[in-house]
């Protein structure tokens, strides 16, 4: 049986008078890749940030509508952004990783939300390395910067870096878009592993990658949600026109 792991009722989002996403409803799966798909400016990016309440930080940027995972309206005004951002994690288009070594890139989240014992975060640190399958590759240069990473390397610590606390849901902002094939086809891998124990949900412009990785692709246009279906379904039977247009790549 699919257990949701989070779910937008009529979202929109407005910057000023602009909306850039209209009354959104989704259900996001957990142990599923969702994809979000759609031509340049649809609202993607923006409606993937309103999950954990980035948008917050935009000035201007208004959110309407509901956020739940589990019993909790996590676009209330009462949300702990922080706890918030514990459960739910995001991973950006280009890696991200502080100027600090590789093993306190990892540390920082566990050691913020409360873990002080050597000994628990070291564990940490080498599950969520192993995780993201960059322990073979780090695991005798844990005190060296992180900055000295490949651009591959430096975006699976960034997945580590949001899996060490622990999250249920993560989300994804094109995170493979400014790296080379292989390591694509690397984190490409690593998402299909992760969706074992976690729901994400990922912005992707590349088709291809979209039908590769994901178990539900939601077709974004103008801010509002065209189609949602089993991947295979938008792709090989679309119901909307629109649709169809986009992913034989007739717009967009
Ligand atoms: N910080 C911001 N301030 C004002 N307008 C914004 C901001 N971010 C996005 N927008 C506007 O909101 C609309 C949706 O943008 P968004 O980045 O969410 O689309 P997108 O589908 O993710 O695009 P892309 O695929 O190019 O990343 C666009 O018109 C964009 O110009």
């Amino acid at each position: 049986m699919e257990h949701i792991g989070l779910s937008a009722k009529d979202l929109s989002v407005s910057y000023g008078d602009r909306t850039a996403v209209k009354n959104v409803s989704l259900d996001f799966s957990s142990k599923q890749v969702t994809a979000l798909i759609g031509p340049s400016g649809c609202g993607k990016s923006t409606f993937l940030r309103s999950l954990n309440r980035m948008n917050d930080l935009i000035a201007n940027c208004k959110v309407t509508g509901e956020i739940w995972i589990r019993d909790q309206n996590i676009n209330s005004p009462s949300t702990d952004v922080v706890s918030l951002r514990q459960k739910i994690g995001m991973v950006w288009q280009r890696p991200n990783p502080f100027h600090k070594s590789i093993y306190e890139n990892i540390a920082f989240g566990p050691r913020y939300h409360g873990v002080k014992r050597k000994k628990e975060l070291d564990e940490i640190v080498e599950q969520s390395l192993r995780k993201a399958a960059l322990w073979e590759e780090t695991k005798d240069r844990l005190n060296n910067s992180a900055l000295a990473l490949s651009g591959g390397q430096q975006q699976r610590l960034c997945i580590a870096r949001s899996i060490a606390v622990k999250p249920d849901i993560i989300l994804m902002d094109e995170p493979a878009s400014a790296l080379d094939p292989v390591s694509t086809s690397k984190i490409e891998e690593l998402i299909a592993e992760l969706k074992k124990e976690y729901c994400i949900v990922i912005v992707t412009h590349n088709m291809h990658q979209a039908a590769r990785v994901s178990e539900k692709t939601a077709f974004f246009l103008m801010g509002e949600v065209k189609e949602y279906d089993f991947t295979h379904n938008i792709f090989t039977n679309p119901q909307k026109p629109e649709t169809s247009d986009y992913i034989t790549g007739r717009f967009g």
